[in-house]
């Protein structure tokens, strides 16, 4: 028993990454206390409304994960209200919360506080009451994931907007574009042309934002009003965007969104909205400010290119009057952009093969 634990508190600790960390602590419930069921969710707000979605689960004796590129609508949230028994434990700031269901399940909710907040929880099935041994092996197990959740959330996250950071993009990106190409993605340059007929097929777009004349903002009202400003573009870019897109700090004032499974009418328009909602917010003390964007679709190229299509329209949109949003392909078709050219003002992480 204690050999094993150990074995599982090694797994546990010895991962980087959200997903194994949440893998490794679902197989040490499984094996170390048995239980039938258990899933990780996450918590997350979606145009204002906070909702509730399974990471990792145990499922039929085995550990399941979410595939991102191919989410279901059920994998993509429920809101929490769905879960009255999560609701309570949250609203009464319990550690855990037990409540027996009329098919005679026993479940119980335990959220990963992290401060005063909770972003993971964890729902643990079992068909018998849980017995005081079981509880305290779980306890044990789930100290060490607390503390692990929150040095991992610690190196993904941007201290000032608490958005993903720009590490944790190069990552994602890498992953996302590197993935099995999904049906949805276009493979060559002739499923390219193809695809610009068929407006209603969905893919993933990349769209990089910056704060206009944020300079401005600093010089004339100080540093500390320009990071207010950051915090609250942050709180719009988060309730702005779906579940299973996501929104990263680039660096400075720029923001980075992936957007997932849309098509191009839907992230123009959510792109467009995203912008309208900036200009119509009244910022404390500077008032109004406004945001240019540009966006690109993500295609087989490699990152680098993928993020220097976004960052040539965006500078398109800088050098045509700022406020607006801009497509790198329509741009393309229009002649307004020459394939190839490099926007200068942005520096790669990624290793272009281009390059050598
Ligand atoms: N307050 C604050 N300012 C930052 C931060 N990071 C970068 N900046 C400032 O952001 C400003 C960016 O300015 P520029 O890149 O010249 O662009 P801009 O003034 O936004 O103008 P355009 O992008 O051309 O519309 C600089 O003044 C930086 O000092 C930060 O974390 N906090």
């Amino acid at each position: 028993m204690m050999g094993s634990l150990l074995d599982h508190l090694v797994e546990i600790t010895g991962h980087r990454d959200h997903d194994l960390l949440d893998i490794s602590v679902m197989t040490a419930l499984l094996n170390m206390v048995g239980v039938a069921e258990a899933r990780v969710m996450e918590l997350f707000q979606s145009r204002g409304e906070l909702f509730v979605r399974p990471r990792v689960w145990i499922s039929g004796g085995a550990v399941q994960t979410v595939d991102e590129e191919h989410t279901s609508s059920e994998q993509a949230g429920e809101p929490i209200v769905s879960f009255p028994g999560l609701v309570a434990c949250i609203a009464q700031r319990k550690n855990r919360l037990e409540e027996s269901t009329e098919n005679g399940r026993h479940v119980l909710w335990i959220p990963i506080w992290q401060n005063d907040k909770v972003s993971t929880c964890l729902e643990i099935a079992h068909t018998q009451p849980f017995t005081p041994q079981m509880l305290q092996v779980m306890e044990g197990i789930l100290s060490v994931y607390r503390n692990y959740q929150s040095l991992l959330d610690y190196s993904e996250r941007d201290s000032l907007t608490g958005l993903l950071n720009r590490k944790t993009f190069d990552e994602k990106f890498a992953r996302m574009v590197n993935a099995k190409p999904s049906e949805s993605v276009a493979r060559d340059d002739e499923d390219r042309e193809e695809r610009r007929h068929h407006a209603d097929v969905k893919s993933q777009w990349l769209a990089v934002i910056d704060i206009d004349h944020f300079k401005r903002v600093n010089d004339q009202f100080g540093h500390l009003y320009g990071d207010e400003v950051l915090i609250l573009v942050a709180n719009v870019l988060r309730t702005s965007f779906r579940a299973q897109d996501r929104v990263f700090r680039f660096g400075g004032e720029e923001f980075v969104v992936l957007l997932r499974s849309a098509t191009l009418a839907d992230a123009q328009m959510v792109f467009e909205r995203f912008r309208t909602s900036i200009e119509q917010h009244s910022f404390p003390q500077i008032g109004q400010i406004t945001v240019s964007i540009g966006f690109s679709s993500i295609s087989q190229e490699t990152p680098v290119v993928i993020l220097g299509h976004a960052d040539q329209a965006l500078y398109y949109a800088k050098d045509h009057g700022r406020n607006q949003v801009c497509y790198y392909d329509e741009l393309l078709d229009q002649g307004l952009l020459q394939v190839g050219k490099k926007a200068e003002s942005v520096e790669f992480f990624f290793d272009d093969p281009a390059d050598g």
